[in-house]
């Protein structure tokens, strides 16, 4: 029996995760689950499968929380309560289904605790790659990649030498406005933009995803979860997200996984890994589906994953930047404070006025990621 924490299980992946927990009874147990503000569902997922402990953003929402569990679950809060279900004694796969950076200092505990992470929270490996890479594997714990794209990419790689890899392929859908022209991009609303074509996800990265920021993002964390320089990692836009992503060698084969867009599919695999089992995804029908089809990536049309390749070869505090910059961008945009293409207004603004900084420690990307959302919010 495994045993699970889950941070953020109330959100797209939490929920997910623990339709793949409800799925095999027999092979999981959740111990730990944390939300932010959703108390109704958190509470109606602790009644069902019992953890040892509840984690809430704010002592209000525990306080009310206690009132409708029983007494030996044991209700935390805040950045600290967050920690505690990412640290519980009884865990051993911890899923980071967090959204946003916040999500760094209990990734950064579980890893100490020797917790195997399940890592869904892509933000932490942007603002801190170097930092979580080496911690973990300082204290030897595997890092399982849930993002599709990485997964496929992980179950590319799988057995092969990593210095015959010629590169990495990441594919994108493209997004909300795929094809749409950058004049048409002007007046885009928040409902047009969160209708992705493929994935029912969080706001936030539906909203990266139509930005390209998610595939901006995505490279940085293929950089520091394969180690791969950024000259060795390519996009090409799948409109189908059939194809999750592919590894090509320096034999000219490609490796590729496949499947149809069901998150489950990676979650499960994180959590199983390396066993593969029955899911409740449904098969891919390759005849059905007849074809498979490709564009080049274009650059232009979407400068925010130039500026990615751009933070992610600077190093040292351009990808916290980057980062800091576009959850702030984002939640303003949300917040319908500013426009679609403001975003990439703001990201390259905080970039081009940033001065970059090494970053040593957890500390040191706390400084930038402060002053990049602080300045991300005014301009
Ligand atoms: N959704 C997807 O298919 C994919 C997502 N990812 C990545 O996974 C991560 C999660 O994405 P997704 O599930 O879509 O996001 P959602 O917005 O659906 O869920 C976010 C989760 O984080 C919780 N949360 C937010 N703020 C806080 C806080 N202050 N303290 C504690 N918990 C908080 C939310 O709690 P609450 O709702 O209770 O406030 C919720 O459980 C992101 O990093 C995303 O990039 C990667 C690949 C695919
Ligand atoms: C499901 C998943 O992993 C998302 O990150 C997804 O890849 C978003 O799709 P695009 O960013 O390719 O639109
Ligand atoms: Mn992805």
């Amino acid at each position: 029996m495994k045993k699970i924490a889950i941070l953020g299980s109330t959100g797209s992946i939490g929920t997910q995760t623990l339709e793949i927990i409800a799925f095999h009874p027999d092979r999981f147990q959740v111990v730990a689950l944390s939300a932010g503000q959703n108390i109704e569902l958190l509470i109606s997922q602790a009644k069902q499968f019992s953890p040892k402990l509840v984690s809430v953003a704010t002592k209000q929402l525990a306080d009310q929380v206690k009132l409708h569990l029983p007494s030996h679950i044991t209700v935390v809060y805040g950045e600290e309560g967050l920690i505690e279900a990412a640290v519980h004694p009884a865990a051993d796969i911890v899923v980071t289904a967090i959204v946003g950076s916040r999500g760094l200092p209990a990734t950064l505990a579980a890893i100490e605790a020797g917790k195997t992470i399940a890592l869904a929270n892509k933000e932490t490996l942007v603002t801190a790659g170097q930092l979580v890479m080496e911690k973990a594997a300082r204290y030897n714990v595997p890092i399982i990649p849930v993002d599709s794209e990485h997964s496929a990419l992980f179950q590319s790689l799988n057995g092969e030498q990593l210095k015959t890899v010629y590169k990495l392929v990441l594919t994108a859908s493209g997004g909300s406005f795929r094809d749409r022209t950058r004049s048409e991009l002007a007046n885009v609303t928040i409902e047009d933009a969160l209708r992705h074509p493929n994935w029912s996800m969080g706001a936030k990265i539906t909203i990266d995803s139509a930005t390209m920021v998610n595939k901006g993002l995505e490279v940085i964390e293929a950089h520091w979860l394969f180690g791969m320089p950024y000259e060795q990692i390519d996009v090409v836009i799948h409109p189908e997200s059939i194809i999750h992503s592919m590894v090509e060698y320096d034999d000219s084969s490609i490796i590729a996984q496949l499947g149809n867009p069901d998150m489950r599919v990676p979650i499960q695999y994180a959590l199983t890994y390396p066993e593969r089992i029955e899911s409740p995804a449904k098969r891919l029908n390759l005849t059905a589906i007849q074809q498979l089809t490709f564009r080049e990536m274009d650059y232009t049309r979407f400068p925010c994953l130039q500026l990615a390749f751009e933070c992610g070869k600077l190093g040292q505090s351009a990808p916290t930047v980057y980062n800091a910059a576009n959850e702030i961008a984002v939640a303003r945009f949300l917040n319908r404070e500013v426009s679609f293409l403001d975003i990439e207004r703001i990201i390259e603004t905080v970039i081009n006025d940033h001065n970059l900084m090494a970053i040593t420690d957890a500390e040191s990307i706390l400084e930038v990621d402060t002053w990049a959302r602080k300045y991300a919010a005014i301009i």
